[in-house]
């Protein structure tokens, strides 16, 4: 998988997002998430795929170990690079994903790379504590999960730049920290709670970054992709 940020096409319909692509002439990493997905349907990764796009489908699923299975073992006909589950969900939950994963990915092709959500990065740790009644600091409910997800087999993590070091030191190199919560300096926080820009995020241990409105939301978005390339790969 290349280390390329992925682009979040946050936007309601393919028009829209086509109007994004359309000024990009280099091969971009991109993120399908639930407003694209939900509102537009499977169509929209065939859509995409037929334009060789490498694909993050972030639909974070979260239900009985039974459902995830055969909702993940539909998604995995898709020629897609990296889809997710919540880890909050359960390590059974998340066996059977990456069972459902497996048991649909055509035999000429190699399985996605499964990843488990630890704590969203819009979440602070006072939130977490009051709203989850999780009694520990932040840092440990995300270890924790990155430790359960790889217990269940999975590839990987998503979470905030902030643990990813703390991450490798317990789940090792090769297991993917996969990170949104990617600001450039002048940028707003907007809703996310734990950041980092990225070129920190290199430095701290992100393998792969997920970037938005930074991009999106810019007004010459091919030039801000340029920019938050150029942090992530230490050019600036
Ligand atoms: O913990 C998470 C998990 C997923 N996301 C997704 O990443 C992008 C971030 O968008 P920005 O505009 O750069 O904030 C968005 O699609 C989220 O759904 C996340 O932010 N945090």
């Amino acid at each position: 998988m290349n280390q390329k940020p992925f682009i979040a096409l946050d936007f309601p319909t393919w028009e829209q997002t086509k109007k994004f692509l359309e000024p990009f002439n280099e091969p971009i990493n991109i993120k399908v998430g639930m407003e694209l997905y939900l509102q537009n349907g499977p169509k929209i990764l065939e859509q995409l795929i037929e334009k060789d796009y490498r694909i993050f489908l972030d639909l974070k699923l979260h239900d009985i170990p039974n459902t995830v299975y055969g909702a993940m073992k539909g998604l995995a006909q898709f020629d897609i690079e990296l889809i997710n589950v919540h880890a909050a969900g359960g390590k059974e939950m998340m066996e059977k994903a990456l069972e459902g994963l497996s048991a649909g990915t055509p035999s000429s092709r190699n399985r996605p790379k499964l990843i488990g959500v630890t704590q969203l990065t819009s979440t602070s740790e006072e939130q977490m504590q009051s709203e989850q009644l999780i009694e520990r600091s932040l840092n440990e409910s995300v270890i924790h999960y990155a430790k359960l997800t790889k217990e269940a087999g999975l590839d990987g993590v998503v979470c905030s730049p902030l643990e990813a070091e703390a991450i490798r030191e317990v789940c090792g190199d090769e297991f993917l920290k996969v990170t949104p919560g990617i600001r450039l300096a002048e940028n707003q926080l907007q809703d996310q709670k734990r950041i980092a820009t990225p070129a920190k995020a290199r430095e701290i241990g992100s393998t792969h970054i997920v970037v938005g409105r930074s991009i999106t939301k810019a007004e010459n978005p091919v030039k801000a992709y340029q920019t938050v390339l150029n942090e992530w790969e230490g050019l600036k």
